[in-house]
């Protein structure tokens, strides 16, 4: 079976062109190839297939198998690889996602897109501003915001010495979130720029989650740490995100997506 790496600041997915190749089993599909010593290493499974209501659709899968409604990174590479392996004609277009239809316009040099602009919609507040839970006897204050999928937002200093191997799963399975959740880590540096660690769901820690950061510019401008647009810096790289607050309520993401290699496999060898 053919598939694409792709990588969006460092998160970085298998890609398959559900066009012209067709997935038996998503879920366990995705487990394997994301297996970094016996399949093809990465944090995920995305499938590009037809769509009776988009130019496309995105099938998302975390690399424990499980389906998001959602991935900001991912559906930037979608969008990059059906513009440069020419199966839509234009630089706006729209991705159908389990979230809903997703609006993109590709800035394009020498006919590749080297830079994506997603609609991701209007952000929805899911806790107070902000909520205590309680992780193994300690408070925590969360701001909780999903774009289609669920974010955990927590402020702090010093995020690079953040134990996230601990206190992410403790968020990601805490009783509060039936559907477990994303959580993101926030220094914020200024009125338009934050930093950041995220432990998604079904993946761990990854170098970047472009709905996280989404979710987290939201939740920094609701709680007025930021200005209504802000600059995201991840491990894997930055993202623009800007909210139209006033406006249509739409919080738009922009950013890169790399096409690193293409390749193919047996599926019974993984
Ligand atoms: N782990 C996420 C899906 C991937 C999101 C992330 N990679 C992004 O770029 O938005 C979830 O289960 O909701």
């Amino acid at each position: 079976m053919k598939f694409t790496k792709m990588q969006g600041i460092g998160n970085d997915y298998v890609y398959i062109n559900c066009f012209e190749e067709t997935v038996e089993n998503p879920a366990e599909l995705s487990k394997k190839v994301s297996d970094r010593h016996f399949g093809i290493g990465s944090d995920g499974l995305i499938l590009i297939c037809p769509s009776k209501t988009a130019d496309c659709r995105m099938q998302m899968y975390n690399a424990d198998g499980s389906e998001s409604e959602m991935c900001g990174n991912g559906i930037r590479c979608v969008g990059k690889y059906v513009f440069d392996h020419k199966l839509v004609d234009k630089t706006e277009f729209d991705v159908e996602t389990k979230a809903g239809i997703k609006h993109l316009k590709i800035t394009e040099e020498n006919g590749k897109a080297v830079k994506i602009t997603v609609d991701m919609g209007i952000p929805e507040l899911t806790s107070t501003v902000p909520e205590p839970i309680v992780i193994d006897g300690k408070e925590y204050e969360f701001i909780g915001i999903s774009v289609g999928n669920p974010h955990a937002i927590y402020y702090m200093e010093g995020i690079d010495d953040l134990d996230l191997e601990s206190i992410g799963p403790a968020f990601e399975t805490h009783e509060r979130f039936p559907e477990r959740t994303n959580s993101e880590y926030i220094e914020v540096i200024s009125k338009d720029y934050i930093r950041m660690r995220v432990w998604e769901r079904g993946s761990g820690e990854t170098w970047a989650c472009g709905t996280g950061a989404t979710a987290s510019a939201v939740a920094s401008a609701l709680s007025g740490r930021t200005l209504n647009t802000v600059e995201v810096e991840l491990k894997g790289g930055n993202l623009t995100i800007h909210w139209d607050r006033d406006g249509s309520g739409h919080v738009f993401m922009t950013g890169p997506a790399i096409e690193v290699f293409e390749g193919e496999f047996d599926i019974n060898n993984l």
